[in-house]
């Protein structure tokens, strides 16, 4: 029924803001039951999960298969987790839309300084730890929240150095009404994603079918251009998760897309002339454009 996502630098009080949270919606006045899905589930060492890109990536496929899992049972999900790259976030966001519940994201706003501190005060306890390297190469690839993005909105801003993480702090307190208040129409101060088009599976209509093919694939073409334009090293693009990942290896523009677009729509009418009829709703025509520009990238869809 919702989906928090904490985000922060490495040893920032994540785990804490999470645990923090998770209790005070235990104890709200709705008693919400809250999973906490993290790295610790995995009994995976720290430093292993960001050693490198492949390991990383894993973690977060696993995460994220988690959470695609767990939205749909009622609990509130938090994912405690770095979740520092957007690319990412908007990935999680995505699962959200399409379970078509409530979403926010909760920063731990902590300066290096400070959390190589702590990483270090950890490390002398004899906790595990992130190694320097790996600690300073987080650091750096960290990509912060910013409200304006859909994917990072609402924003909760903790300040754990500063403030602590108390359950009664202000930040926490609003946090919790958010996720559990009574949606009001008429104030629409709560966001209830909406499932796109693209998961609720409209079935056309026969004599729209080829309109119909291709407004599903401008959709497709849309994730793909909103995916790349938030930078970084974009190889997926995710359309929800009723659908395969598109795997990208190299930027893709906008005229190769077009291109690839009216290609497909061109070769599905001319094939439902002779052989197999156009797909009969958009989750189908998207799949099947999916596959095509998979099979056109080098990439796969299973
Ligand atoms: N407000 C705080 N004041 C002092 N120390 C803190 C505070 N918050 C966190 N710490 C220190 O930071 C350590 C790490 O906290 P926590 O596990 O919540 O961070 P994290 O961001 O989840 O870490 P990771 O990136 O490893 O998942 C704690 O063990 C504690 O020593």
């Amino acid at each position: 029924m919702a989906l928090v996502v904490i985000c922060g630098q490495p040893c920032s009080g994540k785990s804490i803001a999470a645990v923090t949270l998770a209790e005070a919606l235990k104890e709200s006045e709705t008693k919400q039951s809250v999973r906490i899905i993290d790295e610790a589930s995995f009994h995976l060492d720290r430093n292993q999960n960001y050693a490198n890109m492949p390991a990383e990536k894993n973690l977060r496929g696993k995460l994220r298969s988690d959470v695609d899992r767990s939205v749909s049972r009622g609990d509130i999900v938090i994912v405690d987790s770095l979740n520092s790259i957007k690319g990412y976030r908007y990935e999680l966001w995505c699962i959200a839309r399409a379970a078509g519940i409530r979403y926010c994201v909760v920063f731990c706003d902590v300066d290096e300084e400070h959390c190589r501190q702590w990483n270090k005060e950890r490390g002398d306890r004899g906790e595990a730890s992130y190694d320097d390297g790996i600690f300073e190469d987080l650091v750096r690839r960290f990509e912060k929240p910013e409200r304006r993005n859909r994917w990072d909105s609402p924003l909760f801003e903790l300040y754990p150095s500063r403030d602590g993480i108390e359950k009664a702090s202000p930040v926490i307190s609003e946090a919790v009404t958010y996720l559990t208040k009574t949606v009001d129409s008429k104030t629409q101060d709560v966001r209830i994603l909406q499932p796109s088009i693209a998961t609720q599976g409209a079935r056309f209509s026969e004599a729209n079918s080829l309109y119909e093919l291709d407004r599903a694939t401008q959709e497709v073409i849309n994730a793909v251009v909103e995916q790349q334009s938030l930078g970084g090293a974009i190889s997926r693009v995710t359309l929800g998760s009723e659908l395969p990942p598109i795997e990208i290896c190299r930027p893709v523009g906008l005229p190769e897309l077009r291109r690839l677009r009216r290609t497909f729509v061109k070769l599905m009418g001319q094939a439902s002339l002779s052989g197999p009829p156009l797909p009969t709703d958009a989750d189908s025509a998207k799949r099947r454009f999916v596959d095509y520009l998979n099979r056109e990238f080098g990439g796969s869809s299973a």
